[in-house]
């Protein structure tokens, strides 16, 4: 088991300036328990928190996971004890550790099977529509969450805990990994309202398993390149314009087409677009952020340059078709004009 726990003098949320007004305050929301919210306008882009784990931990059978975290936990001093036992357990039981840690870890990594407690990270609550996003920074170790669109003073801080799809599947999933309804601003629309979203959310899911399919990326790519396009639709449609890091995954699959069929004017475009959005939602320090803007640079550097073919071959610097903006989305996703 990992274990990268907060030291005894350490303080857990780095670079606080006590001298400016705070960014937000926690307090009881109706339906949620603890949350946190705006105490003033925070733009888009910015850094609200970020935190070292308190406690870091993987899955393991009730038992084993119990008596590991009763372990760890010892090793933290008394605040950092007291902050961790009054986390919500949405499980309470014999395993009282167990059931604060499957309340409240969130993943090391999108496909992480390790998770970690924060003492201020942790009182975020979930939204189908979030308007800010958590990253786990590989490189610093550092949870981050960031402004994923304009958060008005007096809004709830919002993250997203599970994996999308229609809103059937998203309650399924988030009252069997977390315990809980959601009650969120999607999940509480009236039926027609939500019907029109499950649709744009089961769509989004159709084209993202097609887009990551290789072998139509392989044959027919230009056909893959189409569905990133209805997908960026459909994400700014269905996320108010706001779809944060799933944005820059869809540039990233997009560049990767680009760069298999040995495109590198479009993937360069891509690579920087997929950046810009990282930097806006975990900022430019992640690994997978500084890889994204290499790319930008150099994208024949990628593992997969020309793998399927040269018939799209480009130098970075081929001069794109197009004077306005319209005219420019149309050559990049090469949409006949
Ligand atoms: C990580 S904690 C968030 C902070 C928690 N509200 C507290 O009081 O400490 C996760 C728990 O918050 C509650 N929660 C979070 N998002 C919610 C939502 N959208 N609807 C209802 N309850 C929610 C659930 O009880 C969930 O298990």
């Amino acid at each position: 088991m990992d274990s990268d726990t907060a030291s005894k003098d350490q303080n857990s949320v780095l670079e606080q300036k006590p001298d400016e007004p705070p960014l937000f305050e926690a307090k009881t929301i109706p339906l949620k328990g603890i949350g946190l919210v705006a105490l003033q306008d925070i733009p888009q882009g910015t850094l609200i928190i970020q935190e070292k784990p308190l406690l870091v931990a993987r899955p393991g059978a009730p038992g084993t996971l119990e008596a590991f975290l009763s372990s760890e936990l010892k090793k933290l001093d008394k605040s950092s004890q007291r902050q961790f036992l009054s986390l919500h357990n949405n499980f309470p039981g014999k395993h009282p550790f167990a059931g604060i840690m499957k309340t409240n870890a969130l993943p090391c990594g999108s496909r992480s099977e390790i998770g970690a407690v924060y003492p201020t990270i942790c009182r975020i609550n979930h939204s189908c529509l979030p308007n800010s996003q958590n990253t786990w920074n590989s490189d610093t170790k550092i949870e981050t969450i960031f402004a994923i669109r304009p958060i008005n003073c007096g809004e709830e801080i919002t993250i997203t805990y599970d994996q999308g799809g229609p809103s059937a599947v998203r309650r399924a999933s988030l009252k069997q990994s977390f315990g809980f309804q959601c009650s969120c601003v999607v999940c509480s629309q009236p039926p027609a309202l939500l019907r029109e979203s499950d649709i744009r959310r089961s769509r989004i899911q159709q084209l993202d398993g097609q887009i990551g399919d290789p072998i139509r990326t392989w044959k027919s790519p230009g056909e893959s390149l189409k569905d990133c396009h209805s997908l960026l639709q459909l994400l700014k449609a269905e996320y108010g314009g706001y779809p944060g890091a799933l944005a820059a995954r869809l540039y990233y699959d997009a560049f990767q087409i680009c760069i298999t069929h040995g495109d590198k004017a479009r993937a360069s475009v891509f690579a920087e677009r997929s950046y810009d959005v990282r930097l806006m939602c975990e900022g430019g320090d992640t690994p997978e952020a500084k890889k994204v803007k290499m790319l930008a640079a150099n994208p024949s550097a990628h593992r997969s340059f020309m793998a399927y073919s040269s018939k799209w071959k480009t130098t970075k610097k081929e001069k794109h078709g197009g004077a306005d903006n319209e005219a420019f989305e149309r050559w990049l996703f090469r949409m006949s004009l």
